[in-house]
């Protein structure tokens, strides 16, 4: 774990704070300096996730006003914009840097995938990353301030996956979204990354059947599946100037599955 306090100066929006690799990355962050604005569908997680995080750099109990907690579904352009507005008027500046890891599964077989279903899906995984990057780049940008949006998307965006047509194509098209985001904001001194976690430990991998789980961990070169921390290491990296000059990329974090 880093020990330096690399992100001492910024303020990092992270969607889906209160549960699984959102919680993992608001902590990693925290720990590394970031003033947190943590947000989540569910606001009571999302204040839960602040409770867990210390002073930026230090272990101690939060002083007031380091981090906060926003309630916010940002599948929804009114609310994702309405976001944006209440952290900058929290912190009075714009987030430098932007963790999108907002997402939900509604798993079904094609042959049986309801509309509705496709529908939640695509608009959580997909647009809800397309509204939160649109209103944090506008913010970014009108003030001159440079950034580091990285937004999370599945090995299953590379590979397919029985069961997730929906979810593989959210997934894949945020690897899409981010690299023409990169191509845009490289001149306002923003980058744009996404991260591929593979079979990671949280509440959404817990919905696995047992006999599927039970084939891919033998899949593994690494042989166990991830934690989320493991996700939020390579967060911080990107979240940092230590990868100043990368942008576009799409990093995987699955111990080698589908490499
Ligand atoms: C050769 C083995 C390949 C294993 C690959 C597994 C890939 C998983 C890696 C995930 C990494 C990243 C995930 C991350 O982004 C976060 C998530 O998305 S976690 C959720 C991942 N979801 C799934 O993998 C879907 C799991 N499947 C289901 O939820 C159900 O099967 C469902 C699609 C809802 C259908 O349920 P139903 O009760 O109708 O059918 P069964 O569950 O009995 O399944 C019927 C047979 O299909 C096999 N099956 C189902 N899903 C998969 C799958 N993803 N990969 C391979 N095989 C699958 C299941 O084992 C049954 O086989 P059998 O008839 O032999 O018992
Ligand atoms: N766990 C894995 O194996 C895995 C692997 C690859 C990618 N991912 C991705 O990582 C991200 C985090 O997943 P996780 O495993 O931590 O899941 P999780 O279910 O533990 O956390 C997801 C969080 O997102 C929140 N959320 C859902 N819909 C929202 C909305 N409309 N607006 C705001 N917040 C919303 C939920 O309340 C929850 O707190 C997701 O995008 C997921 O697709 C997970």
């Amino acid at each position: 774990m880093a020990s330096q306090l690399r992100l001492r100066s910024a303020l990092a929006l992270v969607t889906g704070a209160g549960s699984g690799i959102g919680r993992a990355v608001s902590v990693r962050l925290a720990a590394e300096g970031a003033a947190v604005a943590a947000c989540d569908l569910d606001g009571a997680a999302a204040q839960e996730t602040v409770q867990l995080l210390g002073g930026p750099g230090s272990e101690k109990g939060a002083p007031s006003g380091a981090h906060a907690a926003f309630q916010a579904d940002v599948s929804e352009a009114e609310t994702a914009r309405r976001l944006l507005e209440q952290v900058q008027a929290y912190f009075f500046r714009p987030p430098s840097v932007v963790v999108s890891c907002a997402g939900i599964t509604r798993d079904e077989f094609l042959l049986r995938m309801s509309e509705d279903d496709w529908d939640k899906v695509i608009a959580v995984n997909l647009k809800g990353i397309f509204l939160v990057t649109q209103a944090a780049a506008q913010a970014l940008v009108s003030s001159g301030c440079p950034g580091s949006i990285i937004n999370i998307s599945s090995i299953i965006g590379k590979v397919g996956n029985m069961g997730q047509t929906n979810y593989a194509a959210s997934k894949a098209g945020v690897i899409g979204l981010t690299q023409a985001v990169a191509r845009e904001l490289g001149r306002y001194r923003i980058r744009c990354n996404s991260v591929l976690p593979g079979f990671i430990k949280t509440p959404m991998a817990q919905k696995v059947p047992q006999k599927v789980l039970d084939k891919v961990v033998g899949m593994i070169p690494m042989g166990h599946l991830g934690d989320p921390e493991d996700v939020a290491d390579v967060v911080a990296f990107l979240a940092s100037e230590d990868s100043g000059y990368i942008t576009g990329a799409s990093v995987e974090v699955t111990g080698g599955l589908f490499m």
